[in-house]
């Protein structure tokens, strides 16, 4: 994919562009408000024949004047059509209405980000998560997420499981072809990749590393899942380098986790796995890299994405530039030894190993 060399747009299609950046909020919490009032959802039972705008406050119990400024907006966004006095969804509402991928971004954005990126413009300029203030005060997201307000903390959860869960099995299958017996499961969040190892394999050892709040969530978990004892856990904070990994695996697993640090921490952390790491053992990364992905919805989501680290989650990470990250990894003494693209609905496997 190469799409971002020459500029497609006519002048024309440049000014309008530049409206729905100029007003890229409002459109989105139209949207947004036209599925949560039901609106779309109304739209869509009309099928193509369309509804009146009576019908649709009746229907869904929103004044006359909402659904006229919704539908009104609508028509502009792309979402509405209107064929004397009745009004139909476009494709692009259905999706907005039914597609996973796009609820669970909708509702990241809004839930974790929108209050937030408010305060865009300060992350840029200080280097530090400026928007996170709007949930509590802590230096990263990752130390206040076991604490946020439960429907932040599902949404996020929501979207981190979305771009990870669908890479297995097959992302296991590029790990056990080389059949370790022990694995470091870093930055294992809920716990929920070390489970699926445990229920892949019968005999692998495995140690999830995380921060003291995530780990106290996965053993909760775990333990629920009656997997206590195939799982041990090591709780650490990662961003201090006097921190060490438990040494000895000969596999090393981390999937969205270095996504979550600056290229100077992610060298850090790869130089930790490399001190830990068996001898002849091979480090996996899994990471959603934007240009490596095959559809420009894809690469899009994902630039956007890298700026939630900017605001809310720590103020210098990002979804990255594979160029940018391969880098990294052979300066903390990484050889690249596989480049596994179209894992899931986004994802990249790289095997590593010492130089
Ligand atoms: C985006 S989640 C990845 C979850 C999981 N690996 C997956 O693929 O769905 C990142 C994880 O890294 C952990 N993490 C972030 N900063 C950390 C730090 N400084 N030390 C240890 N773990 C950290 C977070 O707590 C979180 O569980």
């Amino acid at each position: 994919m190469n799409s971002f060399n020459k500029d497609q747009r006519s002048a024309r299609e440049a000014i309008e562009y530049a409206q729905w950046i100029a007003f890229g909020p409002v459109v989105f919490q139209v949207a947004r408000s036209m599925r949560n009032l039901g609106i779309i959802d109304a739209l869509i039972k009309g099928g193509r024949k369309g509804k009146t705008l009576d019908d649709i406050a009746k229907e869904t119990g929103v004044s006359e004047y909402g659904v006229r400024v919704l539908l009104e907006a609508g028509l502009g966004m792309g979402l509405v059509l209107e064929n004397e006095g009745l009004y139909s969804a476009t494709k692009t509402a259905y999706l907005i209405e039914n597609d996973p991928m796009t609820n669970v971004n909708m509702d990241f954005t809004h839930d974790v980000n929108y209050e937030g990126t408010y305060y865009l413009e300060d992350a840029i300029r200080t280097g530090k998560p400026a928007g996170l203030k709007v949930f509590g005060d802590w230096a990263t997201v990752y130390e206040g997420l076991s604490q946020m307000p439960d429907k932040a903390k599902q949404s996020w959860l929501n979207f981190d499981h979305l771009y990870s869960d669908d890479a297995f099995p097959e992302a296991f299958d590029h790990v056990f072809k080389y059949q370790p017996k022990s694995i470091l499961d870093i930055g294992g969040n809920t716990g929920k990749i070390s489970m699926k190892f445990a229920k892949y394999n019968p005999d692998i050892q495995i140690t999830m590393v995380d921060l003291p709040g995530q780990i106290e969530m996965a053993k909760k978990n775990i333990a629920e899942n009656g997997l206590s004892d195939r799982i041990q856990f090591h709780a650490t904070n990662l961003l201090d380098p006097a921190n060490k990994l438990p040494e000895g695996r000969d596999a090393i697993w981390m999937s969205q986790f270095l996504d979550c640090f600056s290229d100077d921490e992610i060298v850090s952390i790869l130089e930790r796995c490399h001190e830990a790491i068996a001898e002849d053992g091979y480090v996996y990364i899994m990471e959603p890299f934007w240009d490596r992905q095959q559809l420009e919805a894809s690469a899009f989501a994902l630039q956007q994405t890298s700026l939630y680290f900017t605001v809310i989650a720590n103020g210098n990470s990002q979804m990255y530039d594979s160029k940018v990250f391969f880098k990294l990894v052979e300066k903390a003494g990484f050889e690249i030894v596989d480049v596994i693209d179209k894992i899931g609905m986004c994802q990249t496997v790289l095997r590593l190993k010492k130089k």
